[in-house]
């Protein structure tokens, strides 16, 4: 690490301090970025890095509600908005008891790049709380999207501040929001992505991210002239990104054999096919049960508080959370063949393990280049809603598959190094980092 990094990566600390995964996605990021920048004296001038690792505002409010047994609860909400140089802020909401200010800068910084990256004109925010919707009655996960938007609608709208979901908050959370926003502003415009289809949804945005992240995977193989045809894939999670992705692999001929939730992993050495997987949809999404049911049900093994990654496989789909696979995990997939590991969640894989995927030269997608289908269908959403029309499904899935391979050729111009090995992190990082900086140059210093 050359002194410069080593010193911004310090400021940053000391300004951060007790954000540890802020500071983890910011430190990613300097190292690839700062030896760029280094070379680019208009950046380095204008302290761009400098001023997108400050938010541009933050907001934390008090969120209280009454439970089904009449009691008070109280909750802590949050959006960071992190930077509008190329559009009005956008990004999710998560709904988890681990919510907190690091957790939500690190999201926000990461969407930044992600959003940059499909070219469409869309700033970068994320937002939340530390609510868990788990094991609540759909009476209180109502009160609690009423008394969040009850604070948050101050600081959104449709050309400012566009929320969407994330962990926790899926199609049911949005339409609270929604009808809460709608309310009290008197308004129905797009304020919201991922609402449901017959009010302003747009097709293809539940599957957008899973399927864009298999359009990556496939560019990547693209590279050697493979497929996804018959290639063990293992997946994490068993949500809106683990669905669609395990959905979209199951279509293009590929075996998946493992998905999760946050209580251990099941192991289908037959291959989760779309039947089974249907089970898995109504299990997670409306009978919000445990993904240990589908191993009784199609008698496979559980591996309870377990991680899927020591089942050998072709390709790694992380699917769940920040930080779920570590050096041990890279280093077993590693032992047992993998070749590829495309990032559906953000971060998903430490510092230490994708040293070893880079050591190993074996093709790593980090999510904000290979999860950003999602956020690039918010982004058609919005342009639907704008001129009060919807498009096709056929129409928004080419355009999620142009944009997913735009950003390839984005990660293959900017991370391609002299011997023709390509390193997607350092391209998404300084293809993220472009467009932004020129956006940031010519509006001055704001
Ligand atoms: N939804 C979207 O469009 C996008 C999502 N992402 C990222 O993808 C990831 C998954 O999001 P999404 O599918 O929407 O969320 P969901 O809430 O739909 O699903 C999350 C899944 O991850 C599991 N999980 C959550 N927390 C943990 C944990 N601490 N340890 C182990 N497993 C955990 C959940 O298990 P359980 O049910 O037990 O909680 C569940 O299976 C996140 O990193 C998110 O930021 C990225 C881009 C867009
Ligand atoms: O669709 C969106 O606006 C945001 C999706 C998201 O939260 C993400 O890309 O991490």
């Amino acid at each position: 690490m050359n002194e410069a990094i080593r010193h911004f990566i310090q400021k940053v600390n000391e300004r951060n301090i007790g954000e540890p995964e802020f500071l983890q996605a910011v430190s990613e990021v300097a190292e690839s970025l700062i030896p760029y920048i280094e070379s680019q004296s208009q950046y380095k001038k204008s302290k761009i890095l400098e001023r997108l690792v400050e938010p541009e505002r933050v907001v934390i409010f008090r969120v209280p509600w009454l439970d089904d047994k009449g009691e008070v609860q109280v909750n802590r909400g949050f959006r960071v908005q992190m930077n509008s140089s190329i559009g009005p802020f956008k990004g999710g909401l998560r709904f988890h008891p681990s919510v907190n200010l690091s957790v939500l800068k690190f999201l926000a910084f990461e969407q930044a790049f992600k959003n940059s990256l499909t070219g469409l004109p869309i700033g970068a925010g994320k937002g939340g709380s530390d609510f868990d919707p788990k094991g609540k009655s759909e009476n209180e996960v109502m009160k609690f999207c009423q008394s969040f938007m009850t604070e948050l609608y101050r600081h959104v709208g449709d050309d400012i501040d566009i929320p969407a979901g994330d962990i926790g908050v899926g199609k049911r959370e949005i339409g609270y929001l929604f009808g809460q926003y709608k309310r009290i502003t008197g308004t129905f415009n797009g304020v919201l992505t991922g609402k449901g289809y017959e009010w302003g949804g747009s097709l293809i945005r539940p599957e957008a991210t899973g399927y864009g992240l298999v359009y990556f995977v496939e560019e990547m193989l693209k590279m050697k002239d493979d497929t996804l045809v018959g290639k063990k894939v293992t997946i994490s999670g068993s949500g809106n990104v683990a669905q669609f992705a395990a959905e979209k692999c199951i279509e293009k001929g590929a075996k998946v054999l493992t998905m999760s939730d946050s209580e251990g992993f099941i192991y289908d050495p037959a291959g989760i096919d779309q039947a089974k997987l249907e089970y898995i949809k109504d299990l997670k999404d409306n009978l919000r049960g445990r993904i240990k049911k589908y191993a009784t049900k199609y008698k496979c093994e559980y591996f309870p508080g377990e991680r899927p990654w020591k089942i050998k496989c072709d390709i790694a789909l992380p699917n769940a959370t920040q930080n779920e696979l570590d050096l041990h995990d890279a280093k077993t997939l590693i032992k047992n063949g993998c070749f590829c590991v495309a990032e559906g969640a953000n971060m998903p894989c430490t510092p230490e393990a994708i040293a070893v995927f880079n050591k190993a030269n074996i093709f790593y997608a980090p999510g904000k280049a290979a999860n950003a289908g999602g956020v690039a269908v918010s982004g058609l959403e919005m342009s639907q809603n704008s001129q009060r029309y919807s498009w096709s499904r056929e129409e928004v899935d080419n355009k999620l598959k142009g944009i997913m391979q735009d950003i390839h050729q984005l990660c293959l111009k900017y991370g391609k190094d002299p011997h023709g090995h390509i390193n997607y992190e350092k391209g998404a990082n300084i293809g993220g980092f472009v467009k932004i900086a020129e956006a940031m140059l010519a509006q001055g210093v704001v």
